[in-house]
């Protein structure tokens, strides 16, 4: 090992009661919301199909023209209730929203810079109406923070002057300032989550990123910080110099989930996967038919997914500049919603079940009993579900909706569930009573970083 001043501060998964609720959450709302969902990735008559809170950039759009935005920030359609409504009959028990996105455009009223919203014709602190409203549903809120900051003069790409050197310093003690107020004046925030830290700028810092975390968990005890905050002293990101995740959860999944086979050893930490309902579109966009728009169906096979492999999965909706929700992202907290109301039982709390991934869907295990979950995402045509279960492993009963349904064993540890005959529009559950059989080894080594 090398010493590090500056490297992960513990290993092993948090067992405190914030990290504990942090993971039982399993299931998330991102927001991605501010200026870049006024254009909405069309300028001057031209659509852009790159994500759209990449506008400025993909429309080379100079910062002056860009920022005036501000001045027509006034959501008419806003309303916080209404969105945290439609999340909690969504089946989210969390939400994460974009506090300041790379443009630099704060949602709530900063000391630290005037591009905020107090200075829009809207005037009040969205944060705050989000907050309330989100809380009042029983939903826990977190923050997402660019650090990369497109407005900001002091911003840089990398050090490569003594002037460079001053003027990241100063940025260094905006974004703290910035940070300290987040968690100060929003004392129910239970999470940070950082985004813009690629640059070799915050590589060469890797000190301030733990004075970051360490002072948003002095000022707001519990708090959860993500990995991608984190560079150590040699600028490795994430997983640090002695292959140790830094932060308390490994947030690398970016629109890109872990194989259940080849990457069983994500399930050594904890970690979460951040998914766009099209195939790259964070911010609003006018127009999604310029690529895959998923179905509801496809995100919630990712959330069970992601369940099954001991992650949370946060699902992405981006209002338009009105504060309205389009009809896509209404839908699919509907219908995810519906199958939630009968099934969430086999994602909140839940965790990797340590056995053998199959083709039919995913295992997903509570925290408590010898109760092993079944999410079947593929009917077998002669409604016979194979299932393989670890060596010694007895399955005394299976019930699907509360019905026992019949468990053949046709050869060691494999069985025949006998599906109930019918049209599956949303993948049944079966649970399984299970006891004995020892747990797969799912040992792992180390990372090799
Ligand atoms: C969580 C996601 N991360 C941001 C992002 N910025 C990027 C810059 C370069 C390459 C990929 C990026 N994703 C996206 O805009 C979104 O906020």
């Amino acid at each position: 090992e090398v010493p590090l001043k500056y490297g992960a501060q513990y290993t092993g998964k948090r067992t405190d009661e914030a990290m504990n609720k942090w993971r039982g959450n399993r299931f998330g709302q991102f927001i991605h919301w501010g200026l870049y969902a006024i254009p909405g990735g069309v300028w001057n008559g031209k659509t852009y199909n790159y994500a759209a809170e990449f506008l400025k950039s993909s429309a080379k759009i100079p910062t002056s023209t860009w920022d005036s935005l501000m001045y027509q920030f006034n959501p008419v359609k806003f309303n916080a209730r209404q969105w945290a409504k439609m999340a909690k009959q969504m089946g989210a028990r969390y939400m994460t929203i974009t506090t300041k996105h790379h443009e630099g455009f704060c949602l709530w009223p900063s000391q630290y810079t005037d591009f905020n919203i107090g200075n829009t014709p809207y005037k009040k602190d969205i944060l705050k109406e989000l907050v309330e409203a989100y809380n009042a549903e029983g939903i826990d809120v977190n923050f997402y923070y660019s650090v990369l900051d497109w407005h900001h003069p002091d911003w840089r790409y990398d050090i490569k002057s003594p002037e460079d050197s001053v003027a990241f310093r100063r940025f260094l003690q905006f974004a703290s300032g910035q940070l300290r107020e987040l968690a100060t004046n929003y004392p129910t925030v239970k999470a940070f989550w950082f985004d813009g830290t690629w640059d070799n700028s915050i590589k060469k810092n890797g000190w301030w990123t733990l004075e970051v975390e360490q002072m948003l968990k002095k000022i707001r005890p519990g708090a959860v910080v993500n990995s991608r905050l984190r560079a150590d002293d040699f600028g490795k990101r994430h997983i640090d110099s002695n292959g140790k995740l830094m932060g308390d959860y490994e947030s690398g999944y970016e629109r890109r989930l872990p194989n259940p086979v080849k990457d069983v050893q994500v399930t050594r930490w904890d970690w979460e996967a951040c998914m766009t309902v099209p195939e790259n579109q964070w911010g609003y966009h006018k127009d999604w038919s310029v690529s895959h728009v998923k179905s509801p169906l496809e995100l919630l096979e990712m959330l069970v997914h992601t369940t099954s492999m001991g992650g949370n999965f946060l699902l992405n909706f981006g209002p338009a500049g009105d504060g309205s929700i389009r009809a896509e992202e209404q839908h699919i907290a509907r219908t995810i919603g519906a199958w939630m109301q009968q099934n969430g039982q086999v994602i909140y709390d839940c965790d990797y079940a340590g056995w053998e991934k199959q083709d039919w869907g995913y295992f997903t295990k509570p925290r408590t009993g010898n109760i092993v979950n079944m999410v079947v995402f593929n009917i077998p045509v002669n409604g016979l579900l194979k299932v393989k279960v670890p060596a010694g492993t007895k399955i005394s009963k299976a019930t699907l909706a509360g019905k026992n349904v019949k468990v053949e064993e046709i050869a060691k540890d494999q069985f025949f569930i006998h599906l109930p005959q019918q049209a599956y529009k949303m993948p049944p559950v079966i649970v399984l009573e299970a006891v004995g059989g020892a747990k797969t080894n799912a040992q792992y080594q180390e990372a090799k970083t």
